[in-house]
């Protein structure tokens, strides 16, 4: 499936995704490469979620005359939905060091499917900062979408979200109910199984990266 279906989604296309996705997918993989391979595809995804950024100019002296800088304009911040999403937000801190990091936790009913908030701390200046909520997995777009609804509420008007699996089921449901926000992601699999679960999918993210079970 190709992001072409979906109004405001970039799929990030890139070898080093392909084979990363691979080993991520890979139930024999364990923590350690597992981890290894998130980070790596985070980093990609850190940056071209921050493409649209402002910049702003100033001038700067180098060794031999004058010229234009730049720097960015905007203050960012990162929200991590806990647990899984604690897993991308180091790669756009190493982008911008100076982000301020918001913390939500939700957690997927399993029968319901429904997310559980269980946790929110959000620093000052949502309603001005380019806001990234960042999450591995979208499956039914619940815990997106509640994530997105709380920080609209609190005055977001910058969000962008960050994924590395989107199921389209979800990002049909972003869609319609935050079509302002722009997502960024490396995959669209194909669908849900009963469970909620994405097909392919990689199993449970917040467990393959902490090693619960
Ligand atoms: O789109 P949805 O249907 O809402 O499913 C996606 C959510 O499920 C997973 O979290 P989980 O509830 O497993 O919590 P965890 O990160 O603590 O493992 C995942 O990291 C998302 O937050
Ligand atoms: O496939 C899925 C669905 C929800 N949460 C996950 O971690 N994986
Ligand atoms: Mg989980």
């Amino acid at each position: 499936m190709n992001s072409q279906q979906f109004e405001n989604v970039t799929l990030i296309e890139h070898p080093v995704i392909n084979r990363d996705l691979t080993i991520l997918r890979d139930v024999s993989t364990g923590t350690a490469q597992f981890r290894a391979a998130l980070k790596r595809i985070a980093v990609i995804l850190a940056y071209h979620a921050l493409k649209e950024l402002p910049l702003k100019t100033f001038e700067v002296e180098t060794p031999i005359e004058k010229t234009t800088g730049y720097d960015i304009e905007q203050d960012v911040m990162v929200v991590p939905i806990l647990r899984a999403g604690l897993g991308l937000s180091d790669a756009l801190l190493q982008f911008i060091p100076d982000a301020k990091v918001g913390h939500l936790g939700m957690e997927r009913d399993e029968t319901t499917h429904e997310p559980v908030d269980y946790y929110s701390n959000i620093p000052d200046g949502v309603e001005e900062d380019m806001v990234l909520v960042v999450d591995p997995m979208l499956a039914t777009g619940g815990s997106a979408h509640d994530a997105l609804s709380f920080l609209e509420k609190q005055g977001a008007q910058h969000l962008r979200f960050v994924s590395l699996i989107c199921a389209p089921e979800g990002l049909r449901k972003l869609e319609q109910e935050h079509p302002d926000v722009h997502t960024i992601t490396a995959a669209i699999d194909k669908k849900l199984n009963e469970d909620a679960f994405i097909v392919p999918g990689l199993g449970d993210a917040g467990d393959r990266y902490f090693g619960t079970t």
